[in-house]
């Protein structure tokens, strides 16, 4: 799928929350997050398949349920962990029977459905017309290269990596906006000076709006909604900061360690999109601003995420101020039973048009 059609995935999922969730509430307390979290789900869903659905419809969401309902059924991984032979036994005596039907539940209904139809449909030498196309092709080049069960396997890869991520950074994001009302008002006199009220914003206004920029930089340093890299293996040993790390040794890096280091960024606990910037008001990139990790095996869903942030912060800034409900303050406190995932503690807002 290329950048244009992906923006317009995204530009569609704005306006229809601006449209159909955002208008109705005006001036009222909003949770958005439920909804920002189907709206998200809709772009993974639409770059995958190119089906469009609704800012109300919740089946692309479902794919997430699985893996949202997970602490209720940690213990029979930990159980399988301690004693693996218990895996041979009828999925009904070991716990597994139910994950399999929770977890099969959206493959059956979407995705599936979603690839068979595509198998009848997709030109395989033709442009593809998004990732099962992909896939599809691929697997006619090489048919030995995976199997249906992988290609299922790397579309709830793009849904586990790509939503809770996505959706949770733009939550943080409407914290600070609500806590520093002066952040926010130079945010959307960039916008209005940049982008107008005409049209809405596009990625193509991006290199003109440095303040945005600098906003989404020190959003993502601050909410480390990814505290750490996921794991990696050494291939050879190396040495590191005075350290000898054997070959094969498991690693983990903090990436949260460097964000809150002072080195890199003085009064890291401040919120300041002023030290992205230099004394010309242009962006000042930064080496050790790494949310989404460094190397070959850092963020690959990192273009898309930042398309994303700046058109849903652009798209509703342009229109709406944003509030907390009166004599409310977050602390930027997060939920505690978020193992990978750095969310906040819920709280709602009041959006005005302005
Ligand atoms: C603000 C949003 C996001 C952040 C902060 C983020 C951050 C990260 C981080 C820190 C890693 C681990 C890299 C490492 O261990 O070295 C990662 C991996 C990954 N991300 Fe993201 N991510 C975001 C959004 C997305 C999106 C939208 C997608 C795709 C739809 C995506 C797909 C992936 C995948 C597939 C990997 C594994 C890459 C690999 O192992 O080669 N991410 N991400």
């Amino acid at each position: 799928m290329g950048g244009a059609k992906l923006e317009s995935v995204i530009q569609d999922q704005v306006q229809e929350l601006l449209e159909q969730v955002v208008a109705p509430n005006e001036g009222k307390p909003l949770c958005i997050d439920h909804n920002l979290r189907i709206a998200i789900a809709n772009v993974i869903w639409g770059m995958v398949s190119s089906q469009k659905f609704a800012v109300t419809d919740t089946r692309a969401l479902e794919v997430m349920r699985p893996f949202d309902e997970m602490s209720q059924f940690i213990w029979v991984f930990i159980i399988l962990t301690i004693c693996p032979a218990l895996a041979r036994l009828p999925s009904w005596l070991n716990g597994l029977k139910k994950v399999y039907k929770i977890f099969n539940a959206p493959i059956d209904t979407l995705i599936q459905p979603a690839i068979d139809s595509h198998e009848e449909t997709v030109d395989l030498r033709g442009e593809p017309r998004d990732y099962i196309d992909c896939m599809l092709q691929e697997r006619s080049r090489n048919p030995q290269l995976f199997t249906n069960r992988h290609m299922i396997r790397s579309i709830l890869d793009l849904f586990v990596a790509g939503h809770d991520t996505t959706s949770v950074t733009l939550g943080w994001a409407f914290i600070y906006l609500c806590k520093d009302l002066e952040v926010q008002r130079k945010l959307r006199e960039e916008i209005t000076n940049i982008v107008g009220k005409e049209r809405s914003p596009a990625l193509s206004d991006r290199p003109r709006m440095p303040y945005t920029e600098a906003f989404i930089m020190e959003t993502q340093r601050m909410a480390n909604i990814a505290p750490t890299g996921l794991e990696h293996v050494t291939r050879e040993e190396i040495q590191l900061g005075g350290y000898t790390i054997p070959r094969g040794a498991q690693i983990i890096s903090l990436l949260m360690a460097v964000h809150m280091d002072e080195k890199h960024f003085p009064e890291p606990e401040a919120f300041r999109p002023e030290r992205f910037l230099d004394d010309q008001g242009r962006v000042k990139p930064n080496r050790a601003l790494i949310p989404f990790s460094v190397g070959k095996r850092s963020c690959l869903g990192e273009a898309l995420a930042r398309a994303e942030l700046f058109l849903f912060l652009t798209g509703l800034l342009q229109r709406y101020s944003l509030r907390f409900v009166d004599g409310f303050d977050h602390d930027l406190s997060c939920i505690q039973t978020k193992a990978i995932v750095r969310e906040p503690t819920s709280y709602e807002v009041v959006l005005e048009r302005s």
